[in-house]
């Protein structure tokens, strides 16, 4: 089938003479928009899983910028929840679970046939936006990576070096292994389950994959990934899937390959030039400007978008930031960027 819509195409492999656009956390708290709902929800969770609420924000950025992708609004530690962990979050610091330290722990944990009786109001913020959305716009459904996800399931929190995820995973690999291993399984029916309810293409974040080296990083980012999109591609060959190994540095080279991602994204840490040169040659790529230019604005972010765009431009490319747009962005740049990017 020929695709009319700009990502979908891109994720095919086409060249477009302007790059489709949207952006990490483009529903967020630098949008008074989404400031006013998540007020009205009460508090992030429960804007998650009130469907028609989550649908609303997911709109929003749609409607003041007109991105080529609404991403659904949800988070990646739903999955743990709806398995079973305790899940909260406070204001001004992030998210805290229960802890998995031994196989105990790990013992509590609810079987996967359970998840969906937890994350059935997300299925049900897809179906509502496969029928909201401006048709050129695409849906793009998402989960955590097995790894990332697992370093908040080990640790409660959110930690600078994924140090308690480390240690138990190299003092107890059966706990740790069983861990990866449910939500690899997880991971599979919640995305299968986001995609018959209308996503066009999920993407996988593995936000804390540049932590893993050597035999970790093919153990605990490859392998994950390949048996995931194995298993969706199986169940659903038409949807493309986004990788982002976050951190890979050298290990994105090949990464599409090994794993069978349609696309890489690319965090700020590589440069253009050096992508195009070593992993557009596989494919598609999305990124990869830094998030701060979204702060700071003014000829350096134009400088750099400019940048971007021609040296990802002589192949399949997705306009996106290199990480999520952070509270502080004024939404003025982010009009900037995208004038930028599609020369008006
Ligand atoms: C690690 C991770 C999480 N969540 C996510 C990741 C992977 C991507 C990344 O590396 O950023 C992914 C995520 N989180 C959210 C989305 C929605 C879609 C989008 O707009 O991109 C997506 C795709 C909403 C969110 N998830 C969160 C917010 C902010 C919550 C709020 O409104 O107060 C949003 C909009 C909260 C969250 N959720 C998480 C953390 C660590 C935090 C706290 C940090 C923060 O406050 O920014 C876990």
């Amino acid at each position: 089938m020929t695709q009319t819509k700009k990502i979908l195409r891109a994720l095919a492999g086409e060249t477009l003479d302007t790059p489709p656009i949207w952006m990490m956390r483009q529903a967020g708290r630098y949008l008074p928009e989404y400031r006013a709902t998540r007020g009205e929800a009460g508090d992030f969770l429960s804007l998650c899983y009130n469907s028609a609420l989550a649908a609303e924000v997911t709109l929003q950025p749609i409607r003041r910028y007109g991105f080529d992708a609404a991403i659904l609004f949800a988070d990646i530690l739903l999955l743990p929840q709806a398995l079973g962990a305790d899940l909260w979050f406070v204001t001004g610091e992030g998210p805290r679970l229960s802890t998995i330290e031994n196989q105990a722990d790990f013992d509590k944990l609810k079987p996967v046939s359970e998840i969906h009786e937890t994350l059935n109001p997300v299925y049900e913020t897809v179906r509502i936006l496969s029928r909201e959305l401006p048709e050129e716009t695409t849906l793009i459904g998402f989960a955590g990576m097995p790894w990332t996800v697992a370093t908040y399931m080990v640790a409660g929190r959110g930690t600078p070096d994924q140090g308690p995820a480390h240690k138990l995973k190299d003092e107890n690999p059966e706990v740790f292994d069983q861990i990866i291993d449910i939500l690899t399984e997880g991971t599979v029916e919640y995305l299968s389950k986001q995609i018959e309810a209308g996503a066009e293409v999920v993407k996988l974040f593995d936000s804390w994959a540049g932590s893993l080296k050597g035999a970790d990083f093919d153990r605990y980012a490859v392998e994950p990934a390949k048996k995931i999109i194995a298993a969706l591609k199986e169940r659903h060959p038409d949807t493309p899937i986004i990788a982002f190994p976050r951190g890979a540095g050298e290990r994105y080279v090949g990464f599409a390959e090994e794993t069978g991602a349609d696309c890489v994204a690319l965090d700020d840490g590589v440069t253009p030039d050096w992508a195009a040169a070593n992993v557009q040659t596989s494919g598609c790529v999305q990124g990869n400007l830094k998030s701060s230019h979204m702060v700071t604005g003014g000829q350096d972010l134009v400088d750099e978008t400019r940048k971007i765009v021609e040296a990802l431009g002589k192949g399949p490319h997705i306009f996106n930031l290199g990480h999520g747009i952070t509270p502080d962005a004024d939404p003025e740049n982010v009009q900037l960027m995208i004038d930028t990017v599609r020369g008006n």
